[in-house]
């Protein structure tokens, strides 16, 4: 048994539910392509996740991670005693943050992500924005220092990648027309790139089960409009009003945009059963 079936095998008896209740679905995903965003806030459930985007790329997806790691470039910044300073959840980047940053995103935590699904049995290759120049930007807002606003993707190495056989795990930078690197939201990033690659589904993984509307409860099905005055009453706050941006954005060529419970066992196997869960964003 290779490395890779051994993976499929794994996944699937610890789902077996999800695999007989699905075997129609998995027996069609040929052709689509799943663009996955695991945010930093769940970075410590990576093995569940990275071992659900390998048994659905053996199965016949193409799928591709896009990683953040806010909470860990906060780590970092305490550690060397550099000030954190977030506006409307972006965060502000002189130069000494974005060493930081990358180094973070970069050298930990994309290389951890590698690994892990290497020794899971997948076929990865980690990637940056930067490489390619995938992800072109420039600076849109001088307050916020070295943070970029998407002006192109270039899907072309992701494309590559895809149709080599491998995942690409992709870190959120950016190239400005300088040849500087920028400091871009993982969740603009996953947007963009779902939008680029014509995928069939982006789901955001984070901490939370969904968004939760002026009475608290979760919001099964938003639109653009309810997004915009839950951001304007205040009760989409911080990371979440980049990410509800990245949603609305990505759902004008995505047909299938959702934010769910990284947390959750098997959540990706989860979104394939078309059953209710978290947020699913609506025109
Ligand atoms: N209305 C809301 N519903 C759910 N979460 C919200 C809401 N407003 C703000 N948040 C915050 O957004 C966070 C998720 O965004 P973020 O911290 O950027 O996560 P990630 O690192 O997964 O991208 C949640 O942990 C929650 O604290
Ligand atoms: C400009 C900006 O805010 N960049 C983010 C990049 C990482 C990220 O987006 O991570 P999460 O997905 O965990 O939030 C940052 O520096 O935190």
């Amino acid at each position: 048994m290779t490395t890779s079936s051994l993976a499929v095998s794994e996944c699937t008896l610890s789902s077996t539910t999800h695999a007989n209740k699905s075997r129609h679905t998995f027996s069609s995903l040929k052709g689509k392509t799943f663009v996955v965003k695991l945010g930093g806030s769940t970075l410590e459930y990576q093995r569940m996740v990275l071992q659900d985007c390998i048994c659905l790329h053996a199965l016949g997806a193409s799928i591709v991670l896009a990683h953040g790691g806010g909470p860990m470039i906060n780590e970092w910044l305490t550690k060397l005693h550099i000030p954190i300073c977030f506006q409307h959840g972006l965060r502000v980047t002189n130069a000494q943050t974005l060493e930081v940053v990358r180094m973070v995103l970069c050298g930990q935590i994309n290389q951890e992500l590698v690994a892990m699904a290497t020794l899971l049995g997948g076929d990865v290759v980690g990637l940056c924005g930067t490489d390619g120049n995938i992800v072109q930007g420039h600076i849109a807002d001088e307050s916020l220092g070295f943070v970029g606003e998407i002006d192109a993707i270039h899907p072309m190495l992701v494309r590559q990648v895809i149709d080599d056989g491998y995942i690409p795990i992709i870190a959120p930078l950016g190239l400005a027309p300088n040849g500087s690197c920028l400091n871009m939201n993982a969740d603009l990033v996953a947007s963009r790139l779902a939008s680029a690659l014509q995928a069939s589904r982006l789901t955001f993984l984070s901490d939370i089960d969904g968004i939760y509307g002026s009475d608290g409860s979760l919001v099964a099905e938003m639109n653009e409009a309810e997004a915009q005055t839950l951001i304007e009453r205040g009760i989409i706050t911080n990371g979440m009003i980049p990410k509800v941006n990245a949603c609305l954005h990505a759902l004008e060529d995505v047909p299938c945009v959702q934010i769910a419970n990284g947390r959750t066992p098997h959540v990706l196997l989860h979104t394939l059963e078309d059953l209710p869960l978290g947020t699913r964003f609506v025109h």
